[in-house]
């Protein structure tokens, strides 16, 4: 460093601190850059890349913002997962000795962004950090916009991945506990940044008090210390509106893991990652932002609690029942503003007048939200009425202090409203009257000289001044005025007057923006008070928005109340998927019922591409997941036990950004299924096993219905292509197949889209290609290949046996490499069996010459067996060489 000007080796000390931040260095009106950060900034955000010498040989790469327009580009920065560090001049450079003193003053990261622009209306914001104890995982988050804390814990790192990606995690703090594997999980499969954290040895965990009232376990205290923290240490701001840590004890709601939330599009789609198309965009009809995110958090925490849900359906029908008291209810409640967030900003001290002037407007509907509750029926909607907390007393103290029309900064007054404070009067009246008095001035000046155009104007360089264009020069009497300004076509003079005036004025108007802001910052004190109330009537209010918005869908889409049992009874009669149905223009979508219980509860779906496997399948899941939330649903009756669970691997999605295959992806999503279903979950498999060549995915799709029919007895839906699989009912009893079906009329494919018993009798891929267009050719040759294959079948299967066992092996040794701990085994395991049986029929064959095994090899007339048959012939022969072994 020895080289550089001091300058430089300052900034060099400070970008130490924080090496994982662009560090943003104040130097007048610019924030500069330096090295590489500049490199890397110029290129994120398109500006230009220059260098200056620093005292070392070569020139230092540089780039800058100007200050004023920083908010875009930090905004553009953390929107992408950076930190960017704001590094100001701390003392005044007019009188400082040497280089002026800087230093980081705030550290803005995805997690701890306050700005409006930043934030997203309607979704939480959250700061995490993971902490590991005794193989559990405990996971403490925080919206530092609203003031909202959490913890929770879990006993396996696939849990840690699903809690994290189902909630709007930005940024997560971890220290060395977690593996280096873990910690690059995080980073790049759930592109989240980084933060790197150690707790000091000692540690005031007396001032964490407050925070941990409610959570009693210490490893779950401590993730919460270690967010505050880290918060604490990098954030030079208040807390005074975090909220003590709520713990969410998960076996309290429905289990939904990484891959459901994903699959069922709940609140994005998979494709083009927006709202739209996702069961949110068809749910959402709130009308406040706080609402907005409630509904999310709903969705992300289906109940188990029958009690709350019923609760939860007996104020939804309560809004359905009473229409117009309803859009009174609606009207009230848009006009109440995010008195979460806006409580965050008051903590933060980011709040603006006209902040709180829209405090005032929101408290003074409550009252009238209070009235309007009193008119429904519903017992509980009255309570929430009776429980909603106007708080009379903010509402007063803002009445009376603030203006009725406050600015939205604090430079230019008028924020406190007259009357409020003697002294702010005076200055007011003195300001005033001091104008006024140099408007009578102006109209005596121009009597006496009988100069009409002469006017008092103002400006900050000169004060106020009499202004006396050119030609009236002549009018002015000699001696009263002191010339003061000269300008093309007047001249301005002053008098010792005008003068005394002139002080009166700007000193009455500078103590009273004084005295402004200093009323203005003791009324923010006094509003921070009222945080926790206000926080509390935001939770109440966002309750009654989101049920309303409930109410407003179920009426709209035809949604009906469903009945949750004790009993292990699944029956939807009438279910239609809710965005598959709103999307539809034509109205045509085709309802369908289902009916699961203790004697049948796995339904093996068969039928042809495009006809509506999937789509029945999300539709269950989506009315259980709705139910569960405390919506109504979309079906003509529904009755339904409560799941704990729900687990999905549905469609082709590749994980991409892991770079894991369809074929990986699929495996690991059934192996968690596999993993943590009980018998109270909902388990939705589509086609597995179609990303692997013939047989080994039948053979896996077989072992899985197998396991789940067996060990797990959760409810399963399973579409297949394999229409061999459709035998197994004959020996799994709890398993029943069904079908999509077709019609074929000359020639077409017709879908009807309706679940009907039984297995499907043809698959009609070539006619799907046919429909979407494929050339005619291609088309009959299809037909003839197809012909082909069906007579030489047996023949192609012996052939590919090799083929198939290498890439069948590959697949399940990845498996268990992916996650030799967490037991794979247990999904691998059976089918680890039929995967082998193929390796060692074909080396046994050759390793030993004369086998009983290798004999009944030779015997199998391969030609007239169907392929379950054959499949059953290996695993008979696998059983006698175990026995010759
Ligand atoms: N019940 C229904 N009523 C009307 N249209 C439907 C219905 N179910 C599905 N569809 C339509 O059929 C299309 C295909 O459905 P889906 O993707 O569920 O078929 P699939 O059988 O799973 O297909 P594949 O086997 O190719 O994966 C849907 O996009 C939808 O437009």
């Amino acid at each position: 460093m020895p080289s550089y000007t001091p300058m430089i080796q300052q900034y060099l000390k400070i970008k130490a601190r924080y090496n994982d931040c662009f560090l943003f260095f104040r130097l007048g009106d610019f924030y500069e850059m330096f090295f590489d950060d500049a490199t890397k900034a110029a290129q994120e955000l398109e500006i230009t890349l220059t260098s200056r010498d620093g005292g070392a040989e070569e020139r230092i790469p540089m780039c800058g913002i100007p200050y004023h327009a920083s908010t875009n580009y930090i905004k553009t920065l953390v929107e992408r997962g950076y930190k960017v560090a704001i590094c100001e001049q701390v003392e005044d450079p007019k009188t400082a000795k040497g280089v002026v003193k800087r230093d980081v003053v705030q550290v803005i990261t995805p997690g701890t962004v306050m700005e409006g622009a930043m934030l997203l209306e309607n979704e939480n914001n959250y700061l995490a950090s993971v902490d590991k104890a005794e193989g559990d995982y405990m996971l403490s988050f925080i919206d530092l916009s609203t003031g909202e804390l959490y913890v929770l814990s879990v006993n396996h790192f696939d849990r840690l991945k699903s809690e994290i990606y189902n909630r709007p995690i930005k940024e997560v703090v971890v220290s060395d506990q977690l593996t280096d594997k873990e910690r690059m999980t995080l980073s790049d499969e759930l592109q989240l940044t980084i933060s790197h954290h150690q707790l000091p040895e000692t540690i005031d965990r007396a001032s964490y008090g407050d925070l941990l009232v409610n959570i009693s376990h210490q490893s779950l205290r401590q993730a919460i210390i270690r967010l505050i923290h880290y918060i604490s240490t990098t954030q030079q701001r208040s807390l005074d509106h975090v909220q003590p840590a709520e713990e969410i004890v998960l076996s309290g709601y429905l289990g939904l893991d990484m891959h459901s939330k994903r699959n069922l599009e709940l609140t994005e789609t998979m494709m083009k990652k927006g709202k739209q198309g996702s069961l949110l965009w068809v749910l959402d009809q709130t009308v406040t932002a706080m609402g907005g995110r409630y509904l999310k958090k709903w969705l992300e925490r289906p109940l188990l609690d029958r009690q709350a849900l019923s609760e939860r359906y007996a104020m939804v029908e309560g809004l359905l029942d009473q229409f117009i008291e309803r859009e009174s209810l609606r009207d009230d409640l848009k006009s109440i503003y995010d008195l979460e967030r806006l409580s965050g900003r008051v903590a933060f001290g980011n709040i603006n007048p006209r902040d709180l002037q829209q405090l005032t407007l929101s408290l003074s509907r409550v009252p009238t939200v209070k009235e309007t509750l009193k008119t429904f029926h519903s017992p509980y909607l009255q309570a929430i009425g009776e429980a909603l907390d106007p708080l009379s007393d903010l509402r007063g103290l803002l009445e009376q202090s603030l203006a009725d029309e406050p600015p939205m900064t604090l430079k230019e007054g008028g924020i406190i409203k007259d009357g409020f404070h003697a002294q702010l009067d005076d200055y007011r009246d003195a300001s005033r009257n001091g104008k006024q008095w140099i408007n009578a001035l102006e109209q005596k000046e121009r009597e006496e000289t009988k100069i009409k155009s002469l006017k008092i104007g103002y400006n900050r360089v000169f004060g106020y001044y009499i202004e006396v264009t050119k030609a009236n020069l002549h009018l002015l009497p000699e001696g009263k005025y002191e010339r003061k300004q000269t300008l093309t076509n007047a001249e301005r003079y002053i008098t010792p007057e005008l003068k005394e005036k002139e002080n009166l004025i700007l000193q009455a108007e500078e103590k009273s923006l004084e005295l402004e802001l200093q009323l203005f910052n003791e009324l923010r004190e006094q509003v921070k008070a009222y945080i926790p109330r206000l926080q509390q009537l935001a939770e109440k209010v966002s309750t009654l928005d989101v049920l309303q918005s409930f109410a407003v869908v179920s009426e709209q889409e035809g949604y009906v109340k469903p009945t949750l049992i004790k009993e292990d009874i699944l029956e939807i009669v009438g279910g239609r998927h809710p965005v598959v149905e709103k999307v539809m223009t034509d109205g045509m979508y085709v309802p369908n019922d289902i009916k699961l219980n203790s004697e049948t509860n796995m339904l093996l779906i068969t039928g042809p591409n495009m006809s509506g496997k999937s789509t029945y399948m999300r539709q269950i899941a989506l009315t259980v997941i709705m139910a569960q939330i405390g919506c109504f649903v979309p079906a003509e009756s529904a009755t339904l036990p409560i799941f704990d669970q729900i687990f999905t691997r549905i469609g082709a999605a590749d994980d991409l950004v892991s770079g894991q295959s369809t074929f990986m992806v699929e495996m690991l999503e059934s192996k968690h299924a596999l993993e943590f279903a009980t018998n109270n979950s909902l388990i939705l498999l589509d086609e597995i096993g179609r990303g692997t060549s013939t047989y080994d995915g039948m053979a896996l799709a077989q072992a899985i219905i197998e396991y789940v029919h067996d060990h797990i007895g959760a409810k399963t839906l399973f579409s297949t292509h394999y229409h061999e699989l459709t035998s197994l009912s004959e020996t799994l009893t709890q398993l029943e197949n069904v079908h999509v079906s077709a019609e074929e009329h000359d020639g077409e494919v017709v879908f009807l889209h309706k679940i009907k018993p039984g297995p499907a009798d043809e698959s009609y891929g070539i006619h799907v290609a046919k429909l979407a267009g494929l050339p005619g050719t291609l088309i009959n040759r299809a037909n003839v290949i197809l012909q082909l294959l069906e007579s030489n079948e047996s023949e192609q299967t012996t052939n590919n046996v090799k083929e198939k066992t290498a890439a069948f092996e590959l697949a399940s040794q990845k498996v268990d490499e992916e996650d030799v701990k967490n037991n794979a085994e247990m999904t691998i395991l059976q089918t680890d069996d039929q995967l082998s049986f193929f390796a060692e029929t074909t080396s046994t064959s050759k390793n030993k010459k004369g086998s009983r095994v290798e004999k009944k090899l030779k015997q199998l007339d391969l030609m007239s067996m169907t392929p379950i048959d054959a499949m059953n012939a290996l695993f008979d022969l696998k059983k006698e060489l175990q026995k010759e072994e």
